[in-house]
């Protein structure tokens, strides 16, 4: 089939390369100039395991391609995903300028019948909004189709290629053919493509994303409780996800969740529910939980040094928001690169994909390694923000050796505590009782 994908970022780009994969004509449409120019050279933008090879592959069979003209764009495909930012505004809402900004130019192009899906996560009514504003403009036949992305960054090809499920919201049944003609290949494990009106597909991926927020934020809140009692929260884990009401998923505590959209997800259904006077009372604690969860173990680095970290060497394991991924976007190492380096601290960061990143947002306010043992060389203290697998079994003998004083900081309880008592460290996780 012919697809043209409007926005590259993360999602357009798994998306394009990945219906591309499936043997779709696909055609990119970015207006970052930069970007497209990168993109046909060969050059993927972002870091993401598996998609290069993809990339790669589909670019040389001649199915995968770049544009920045929409008018090309509109041309070539018989569906048209709308993959682009929905950012939070200032009052928490999700901003739809760029989603409308572009259902406009369409309305003003379209010649001949088009299903535009929508795959960014949208407010409920969007779907609507998006067909308001294309008809203003447009006397073609097209439908809107919702389509939400529910792929993890880390997990993107797989999550796309093999979903666990597929949302479409239509009312139209000639859109429902083309989207389950497109989809039913990706489907053969037997996981369902799901069919509903629009904004039922619209609310489910607010809803997912914020029951997702919510159950990290719960499993945080009984975590620092743990701590306060003297309870383990990894045994608590334990105990709780063996339950498969529960599920063992998603019940890591840590220093917050973070990523470019829990949190705005998080906000922007909290925002939906306001503007028709429903009050999401448990997302409200879900924000306030884990802003303060963010820079829970700040108090704890700053009592260890006597309340004052004024020249102090703090080693920083992990930039990204999570393993696998250079996005740094709402990371937690940020908030606590800001309070340490506030405080006088002087911070050495190793992470294997996202210094570029963190150097362009926050160019000289650390230092950056070339390996995680030059980031703990000679430093008071080691603080960990990201659990990449490298850090998960470190040479113990050789960090201690190393470093000025053996004192861990973990917040993504990564090792035993035990074992850390025998090597010798002075180690602080989230939730877990320390002798
Ligand atoms: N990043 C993720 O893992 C996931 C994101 N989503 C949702 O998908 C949507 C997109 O997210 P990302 O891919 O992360 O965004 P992004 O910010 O990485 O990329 C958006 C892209 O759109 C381009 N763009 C902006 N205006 C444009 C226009 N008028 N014409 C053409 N291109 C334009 C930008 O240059 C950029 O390349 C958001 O609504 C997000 O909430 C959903 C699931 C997963
Ligand atoms: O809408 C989106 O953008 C995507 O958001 C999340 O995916 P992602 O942000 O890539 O990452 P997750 O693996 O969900 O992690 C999000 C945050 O929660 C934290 N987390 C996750 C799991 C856990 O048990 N504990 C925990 O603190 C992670 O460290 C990370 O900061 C969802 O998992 C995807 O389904 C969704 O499509």
């Amino acid at each position: 089939m012919k697809i043209t994908v409007v926005g590259t970022g993360y999602v357009g780009l798994v998306t394009g390369t990945c219906l591309a994969e499936n043997g779709n004509d696909v055609i990119c449409v970015d207006i970052d100039q930069k970007k497209v120019e990168r993109m046909k050279n060969g050059e993927i933008p972002i870091y993401e395991p598996q998609l290069d090879v993809l990339f790669d592959r589909n670019i040389d069979a001649g199915r995968l391609s770049f544009t920045t003209s929409l008018h090309e764009g509109l041309d070539h495909g018989e569906i048209i995903f709308l993959a682009l930012p929905t950012p939070e505004d200032e009052d928490g809402s999700a901003d739809l300028k760029y989603v409308l900004g572009v259902a406009e130019d369409i309305g003003k192009y379209i010649k001949d019948y088009k299903v535009i899906v929508d795959k960014s996560t949208v407010p409920v009514g969007t779907a609507e909004k998006v067909e308001q504003t294309i008809s203003k403009f447009c006397s073609s036949e097209f439908d809107v189709v919702s389509n939400p992305e529910f792929l993890r960054e880390g997990y993107a090809v797989e999550d796309f290629l093999k979903p666990e499920r597929i949302v479409i919201g239509t009312s139209s049944k000639k859109a429902e053919d083309l989207m389950h003609r497109l989809y039913k290949p990706f489907v053969r494990s037997g996981n369902p493509i799901i069919f509903m009106d629009e904004k039922s597909a619209e609310l489910t991926k607010y809803a997912s994303n914020s029951f997702l927020a919510t159950k990290i934020t719960f499993m945080n809140e009984i975590a620092n409780y743990c701590q306060i009692v003297g309870a383990d929260v990894d045994k608590v884990r334990i105990g709780m996800g063996t339950d498969s009401r529960i599920g063992k998923r998603f019940l890591f505590p840590g220093i917050g969740y973070g990523g470019s959209c829990f949190p705005k997800d998080v906000k922007a259904l909290h925002k939906s529910g306001q503007d028709v006077n429903h009050q999401f009372k448990i997302l409200d604690a879900v924000v306030q939980v884990n802003e303060a969860q963010k820079t829970i173990l700040f108090p704890e680095m700053k009592n260890h040094f006597m309340g004052d970290l004024k020249g102090k060497k703090i080693g920083l394991w992990g930039l990204s928001f999570k393993p696998e991924t250079d996005d740094i976007r709402e990371a937690p190492s940020l908030y606590m690169i800001d309070k340490l380096t506030e405080a006088g601290a002087e911070v050495t960061a190793f992470d294997p994909e996202a210094m570029p990143n963190v150097k362009s947002q926050i160019g000289d306010q650390i230092s950056y390694c070339e390996g995680m043992y030059e980031a703990s060389k000679d430093v008071d203290a080691l603080l960990i923000c990201t659990e990449w697998s490298i850090f998960r079994t470190p040479d113990f003998k050789k960090l201690k050796a190393e470093m000025k004083s053996p004192v861990i900081f973990d917040g993504r309880n990564l090792y035993e505590i035990e074992e850390m008592t025998e090597a010798g460290f002075r180690y602080s996780s989230i939730g877990r009782k320390h002798v």
